[in-house]
């Protein structure tokens, strides 16, 4: 959506992936669905760092609603877990500087059987999210079906855009027609959502976002070509920090959504975060590759017999974000490449290691790197030309150049 709203990907915090449906507060009081869940979450956003490097979004997912609507026939909080209403918690929110995100479905309910919006509720709940401040939409497909979607997916759009409000709008549509053309039409949904859920739910698991990653790269010629400032495609949360990754799988995740210029939307517990997740999270060079202004999502450019694959993603001013990436469950690899014609441009380069912060100078088009890459690891670095100059590549070329990847070459093990 060309409104002017997330022209880089979103960066949060979403409930779903970590706390789930969990509404128990009377057993599990720190981990249920609750107001108090969502301002904990705010206030960490705000007093640990996450606000300055671009965490904002504080995103409700299913589970928040009361089973009735009210008498106007308008959606609303479960009165036990959300005493104060949402228009408080969004005040609460946007005293930190933060925006709040909300959830609904369009169909009969959500996918946990809480209230959905159908057709004739779309005006009236676009209505009340707006009235109650909210910054962001979720808009999720269960209980319906591919017409009513085609329906209600864009007149939400058309109801978020005559609320007056800026609202950032997230499509769960694609996911539901299997995320692929001729069911999907993606120039439409870059139209109508500034971003959308192509494929299937992240699970707390290295198995499923390696199914995630996979389903993207190996579809990446109708995927990629779609994403673009204000219109992403979304992998799902990042799972860091919670008990399905190693730090090696961690900085996995980490390196492939800044590559796919995927929303970063954190689901993990911000009161009770490992050291090493957090540095992952906070690593500033992957959250400016990820918030690159050109908004080109990247491309895996080989999946090796080695089982290493290479990914490249183009950014401003004739940088390169390039992984390495380890597909191994034996042992580390080392693997020897050269930059070989990186896009376009000739001349000298320097590569920013992103997790160990070492920079390797001289590089150009023949020299010879090596580099031991672990199981399940990356190897990620941030290249850019040593010939500073100041104009900045148009975006037109640089696509064009994307179609036609990069030379890279890649010696095995010697
Ligand atoms: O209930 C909401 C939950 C989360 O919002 C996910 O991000 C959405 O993709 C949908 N969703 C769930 S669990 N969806 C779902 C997942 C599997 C299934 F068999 C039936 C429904």
């Amino acid at each position: 959506k060309d409104d002017g709203l997330v022209r880089t990907p979103p960066m949060g915090w979403m409930a779903w992936e970590r706390f789930r449906c969990d509404v128990d507060c009377k057993d599990d009081p720190e981990n249920c669905i609750s107001e108090a869940l969502f301002r904990d979450m705010a206030d960490r956003l705000y007093e640990d760092g996450w606000k300055e490097l671009g965490y904002e979004y504080v995103i409700i997912d299913d589970c928040w609603m009361s089973m009735e609507r009210d008498k106007e026939g308008r959606l609303q909080p479960d009165p036990v877990r959300f005493p104060g209403g949402i228009a408080k918690l969004a005040n609460y929110v946007h005293e930190r500087g933060l925006k709040l995100g909300i959830y609904a479905d369009m169909g009969t309910f959500t996918c946990m059987g809480f209230p959905g919006t159908t057709l004739d509720k779309i005006q009236i709940d676009a209505q009340t999210f707006a009235s109650w401040g909210v910054d962001y939409l979720k808009f999720d497909g269960c209980s319906s079906n591919p017409l009513v979607q085609m329906l209600g997916y864009p007149l939400m759009s058309i109801a978020l855009n005559a609320t007056g409000r800026p609202i950032v709008y997230s499509c769960s549509w694609p996911a539901y027609l299997g995320g692929l053309p001729p069911f999907v039409n993606y120039n439409l949904m870059g139209e109508i959502c500034h971003l959308w859920r192509n494929y299937y739910d992240i699970q707390d698991s290295w198995d499923s976002l390696q199914a995630i990653v996979d389903w993207f790269f190996n579809n990446q010629d109708e995927i990629q070509p779609a994403a673009g400032p204000g219109r992403w495609n979304d992998p799902d949360m990042l799972i860091i920090g919670n008990f399905g990754l190693s730090m090696d799988e961690s900085r996995s995740q980490m390196a492939l959504w800044a590559i796919m210029a995927a929303p970063l939307i954190m689901s993990t517990d911000l009161r009770h975060l490992d050291n090493g997740a957090r540095a992952i999270l906070q690593n500033k060079v992957a959250i400016a590759i990820n918030q690159d202004p050109l908004g080109i999502q990247g491309r895996r450019l080989l999946k090796e017999k080695s089982r290493i694959e290479v990914y490249w993603r183009p950014l401003f001013q004739s940088a390169s974000a390039l992984v390495f990436l380890s597909r191994r469950t034996d042992m580390p690899y080392r693997y020897h490449t050269s930059l070989g014609k990186l896009h376009y441009e000739e001349g000298n380069y320097e590569a920013y290691d992103v997790f160990t912060g070492t920079t390797v100078k001289g590089l150009n088009s023949t020299t010879e790197i090596t580099l031991s890459i672990n199981p399940s690891g990356v190897v990620m670095w941030y290249v850019y030309p040593l010939r500073k100059h100041n104009h900045t590549t148009d975006t037109e070329t640089l696509r064009h150049h994307l179609r036609k990847p990069a030379e890279f070459r890649f010696h095995r093990e010697k």
